[in-house]
């Protein structure tokens, strides 16, 4: 087992300190009477440089961490850190900063955002004359983003004469231009063919590489989900499962499925598990010399091992 939360998880983090940080992360939505808690205790830290795929069912709370991250919501409790900045803590000035220059964004439909009537490059240089960088430094850094992003050759075309991933790809420039040290992706390859989708998630893993980017990136999308060194999975409200994938001699790729272990000591059993063998309720715990034994309320002494 482990867990996602706290500076000590040297195996997850790689020794790095992390760039994004929630702790006990609890988001509760009150409209008409009624609460909908949409995060529970969410623990989750993600090093400098990494690059992360959430995943969960509908309703698991994703866009909700997303919205946090993001500095659009706050939390009802718990804390949340990015680079440094603690989100709930926010004044309106230091907020918009920090939207402009720490994370970016990439959504499903960033295509659509694009100016139709500038050319890719000047979209990718449009956030920069907004963050007031002189136009020597625009110019370098918005050719450098379109050839990480292996568009360079569109940077003269208007979004109008591009295809939608190459689209998206513009969009994830114009995200990157002000070189923030997080971006956040909401399902960027959700509308893209098989071949447009490999081609983002290539330009995302690019950004990651070349730039040095910290990603979290929520998806369906098995293409990119199967693909990168971790996979953190959420249900109800909170980070349950973490899929943790390297690839050892001779190339070959290990996938181990951990489930997460949060600071105050709780896991989820996946429901197949506790389907499987009826655990409701309360189970009974052994603790073993190097495991924990679980059994069902009613199963007698001793049993199990
Ligand atoms: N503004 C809101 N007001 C009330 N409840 C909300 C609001 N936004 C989200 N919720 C509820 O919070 C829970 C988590 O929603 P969230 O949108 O974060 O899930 P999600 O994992 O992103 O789902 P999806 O994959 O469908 O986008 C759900 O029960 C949802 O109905």
């Amino acid at each position: 087992m482990t867990s996602t939360a706290g500076h000590d998880r040297d195996d997850v983090l790689h020794g790095k300190p992390p760039d994004v940080t929630c702790e006990n992360l609890v988001r509760i939505y009150r409209t008409e009477g009624l609460e909908v808690v949409a995060l529970q205790g969410l623990d989750l830290a993600i090093a400098r440089g990494e690059l992360v795929a959430l995943v969960g069912a509908s309703g698991s709370g994703k866009s909700t961490l997303l919205g946090i991250l993001s500095g659009l919501d706050v939390p009802s409790a718990g804390t949340a850190r990015v680079a440094g900045h603690d989100l709930s803590g926010m004044g309106r000035r230091e907020r918009l900063a920090y939207r402009r220059s720490t994370v970016g964004f990439l959504f499903q439909q960033a295509a659509s955002n694009l100016l139709p009537y500038l050319t890719a490059r000047e979209n990718v240089e449009l956030p920069m004359v907004l963050a007031g960088v002189g136009r020597r430094e625009r110019e370098g850094r918005a050719q450098d983003t379109l050839e990480v992003l292996d568009i360079a050759e569109c940077g003269a075309r208007r979004p109008g004469e591009l295809s939608g991933g190459q689209q998206q790809r513009v969009a994830l420039g114009v995200a990157l231009a002000n070189r923030p040290r997080v971006l956040l992706a909401d399902e960027p390859t959700g509308e893209l063919d098989t071949r447009s989708s490999d081609d983002v998630f290539e330009a995302i893993r690019a950004a990651n590489r070349d730039l040095g980017t910290t990603v979290l990136v929520v998806t369906h999308d098995a293409l990119v989900s199967d693909h990168v060194a971790r996979t953190v999975g959420i249900r109800d409200g909170r980070t349950s499962t973490e899929v943790l994938r390297r690839t050892g001699d001779g190339g070959v790729e290990h996938a181990v499925e951990y489930a997460v272990l949060d600071t105050a000591g709780r896991l989820q059993l996946p429901r197949s598990f506790t389907a499987n063998l009826g655990l409701q309720d309360r189970v009974r715990l052994d603790l073993e010399p190097d495991h924990i034994g679980v059994w069902p309320s009613d199963a007698g002494e001793g049993s199990g091992a």
